[in-house]
């Protein structure tokens, strides 16, 4: 049973916070946050997405707050410091952001960017690890299947964990996971899961190694959970830039996992300048604990959206629940 809409926007807020450094194009974060009998959700879809792909992340944040509890064998989930497209002299002191980490995920192939500058990138991040240390990529299917090619091989001096997302279709990730087979280098499919009408056909298509899951996009984590079995491949716990209420879904998704060999794309807080609570889920020795998050009626305050966004929000919540009542 769906709540109704009025009682979802009884307890609701909408924050706008700033990032530290421009991410996805933006330099702010809105989210809509709601409370229920089972805690805090988050309801954050991206401002560009229609109704239909909101109602997924409406779903999520319904289940976080007024869903049943979800059996957790994880008190900590380990995570990875995100590097957006900065120039490499910015790197250390984003870096710096997320305290000692193991792995870092660079951004590359933004339009707007060359390989040469992703490879300095990466060269600067691998300086900063060490040898020890973890680097993963995301293109966000920037790549055509030649130029992830090209860039495999620019970036093998690297030591890669993986590559996310290099190509946008599950056609061209196929091919090039064909093309890298005898390089060892994993291909991890991110939006051809969270964003594809049918989640699994990337796994069934044997286009990718590993899958990356995200509670908000899955429509919770219940329904992700269901994912990650049937994908039957290791799976990494992302965010979406979430406060840290959508984190704490996040983190209790990959407290949830049977297996989580890989570090989680959760430690984003470090991304935010400001988040809705004093304790937020910031990596503390590459860890953010699982815990729920209650934010503070001061920051609430503080960091709420001008009127105008309230409204859009309230109405994005309504024809979100609208699309969720006619699919359930
Ligand atoms: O996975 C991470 O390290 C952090 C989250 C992250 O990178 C993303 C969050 C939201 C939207 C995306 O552009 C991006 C991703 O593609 O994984
Ligand atoms: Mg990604």
């Amino acid at each position: 049973m769906l709540p109704e809409p009025d009682e979802l926007l009884a307890a609701a807020h909408v924050v706008r916070l700033p990032l530290v450094t421009r991410f996805r194009g933006v330099t702010e974060r809105e989210a809509l946050l709601l409370h229920g009998p089972s805690g805090w959700g988050e309801f954050s879809p991206f401002l560009e997405y229609g109704d239909e792909e909101a109602s997924a992340w409406l779903a999520a944040a319904i289940e976080a707050a007024w869903g049943d509890p979800i059996a957790s064998s994880r008190a900590e989930v380990p995570v990875n410091a995100t590097l957006p497209t900065v120039p490499v002299e910015q790197i250390a002191a984003v870096l710096e952001r997320f305290g000692e980490v193991r792995t870092v995920k660079v951004k590359v192939a933004d339009a707007a960017e060359s390989l040469a500058h992703d490879v300095a990138r990466v060269r600067e991040v691998r300086r900063i690890l060490g040898p020890a240390g973890r680097i993963r990529v995301d293109a966000n299917g920037g790549w055509s299947v030649d130029a992830a090619e090209r860039a495999a091989h620019a970036l093998a001096g690297f030591d890669l964990e993986y590559l996310e997302q290099p190509c946008a279709s599950i056609d061209e990730l196929a091919e090039l996971r064909e093309r890298l087979h005898d390089w060892q280098l994993p291909i991890a499919a991110d939006e051809s899961v969270r964003k594809a009408d049918d989640p699994l056909a990337v796994a069934r298509a044997g286009a990718a190694d590993l899958v990356v899951v995200k509670v908000q996009p899955l429509g919770g984590v219940a329904r992700a959970l269901r994912i990650v079995a049937e994908a039957g491949l290791p799976a990494i716990v992302s965010s979406a830039i979430d406060t840290s209420v959508g984190l704490a879904m996040g983190a209790r998704l990959a407290a949830a996992l049977p297996e989580l060999d890989y570090d989680c794309g959760l430690g984003t807080a470090a991304l935010l300048a400001a988040d809705v609570t004093g304790e937020p889920l910031t990596p503390v020795d590459g860890r953010i604990p699982v815990r729920p998050v209650e934010p503070d009626a001061a920051l609430l305050r503080a960091h709420a959206a001008p009127p105008e966004r309230v409204a859009w929000w309230h109405d994005r919540l309504r024809r979100a629940l609208g699309v969720l009542r006619v699919s359930r």
